[in-house]
């Protein structure tokens, strides 16, 4: 008869954590991911939409911008300081309404040149927004994602807790199976999927404010009921947010479209974490 061993780490009973440990001056209740299964599908308008309405609420919140070499967070909130570093380690810049921000654009001398890194230097850097940034006291922080699902957002999943993610996604995008990837990715790494948000849903004619599809009717609703998923909002295109991300005022819009996707953000906290609540 074989004896049973104990499993050690790395083996399947017990599987490796690569899991980082943020710093002494950090308390952080809750960590979201915003992620898409490709670029430029709005990830970074949601997760800042997000902060922005569970900052509106009362709680302090954060934006980790992950998005090494298309970092967006700063211009949207008109922050073009340099981040202050000392001893302890990185702070990040607050926002007009106190989000702390913090961005590869915050630390190099020229906002607009190229980050031309190699994956692990990528990673390297947002695990270092984790590590050894001063985030202080936290509520939320919002972790604007990579796109995709190579080896960069691979290891934030690996080394960042997060508490949940949030797929972006817009219409044309959920024909394919690129949100399938995200979602799997999420689940093979064991992190709750809390929704989707599908962005640039349509338009609304100025005259008759009649929705106008662009992009035909999306499947949504059944794309998130195969995967069972919740549908957290959609989001039109609307030429008024694009203004405000142009002049880095976005932290002034003022819209529903994510209301109820920040309710049920919010219930996280006050549920701790009930991720069922979402379902
Ligand atoms: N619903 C919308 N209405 C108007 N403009 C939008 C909308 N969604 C996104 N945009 C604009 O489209 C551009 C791309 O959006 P965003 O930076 O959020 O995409 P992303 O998915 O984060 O891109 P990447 O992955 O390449 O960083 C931005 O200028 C943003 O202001």
């Amino acid at each position: 008869m074989s004896e049973k061993k104990e499993s050690c780490e790395g083996c399947e009973g017990n599987p490796q954590s690569f899991l980082e440990k943020t710093n002494n001056f950090n308390s952080i209740k809750k960590v979201i991911g915003v992620v898409s299964g490709k670029g430029g599908v709005g990830k970074s308008l949601v997760a800042a939409m997000l902060s922005i309405l569970i900052n509106r609420k009362g709680y302090n919140t954060g934006i980790l911008d992950a998005d090494i070499t298309g970092p967006s967070i700063p211009k949207m909130f008109g922050i073009n300081k340099k981040a202050q570093v000392n001893e302890m380690g990185i702070l990040p810049e607050k926002t007009h309404n106190n989000i702390s921000i913090m961005s590869i654009n915050l630390l190099l001398d020229q906002a607009d040149a190229p980050v031309i890194w190699r994956g692990p230097l990528l990673a390297g850097t947002v695990k270092q927004f984790w590590t050894d940034v001063i985030w202080g006291d936290l509520d939320f922080l919002f972790i604007d994602m990579p796109p995709g699902t190579g080896d960069v957002p691979l290891t934030v999943f690996q080394s960042i807790p997060l508490d949940g993610i949030i797929i972006v996604t817009s219409p044309q995008e959920l024909v394919s199976m690129i949100v399938k990837k995200a979602y799997n990715m999420a689940k093979h790494m064991n992190i709750p999927v809390l929704g989707i948000i599908e962005n640039m849903s349509y338009i609304k004619c100025p005259n008759c404010g009649e929705k106008i599809y662009l992009f035909g009717k999306s499947n949504l609703r059944e794309t998130a009921k195969n995967l069972n998923l919740n549908v957290l909002g959609e989001i039109p295109v609307d030429p008024l947010m694009a203004q405000l991300v142009d002049k880095g005022e976005f932290e002034r819009f003022n819209n529903d479209y994510l209301d109820k996707a920040a309710d049920k953000i919010e219930n996280m906290l006050v549920k701790d974490t009930d991720i069922h609540s979402f379902v």
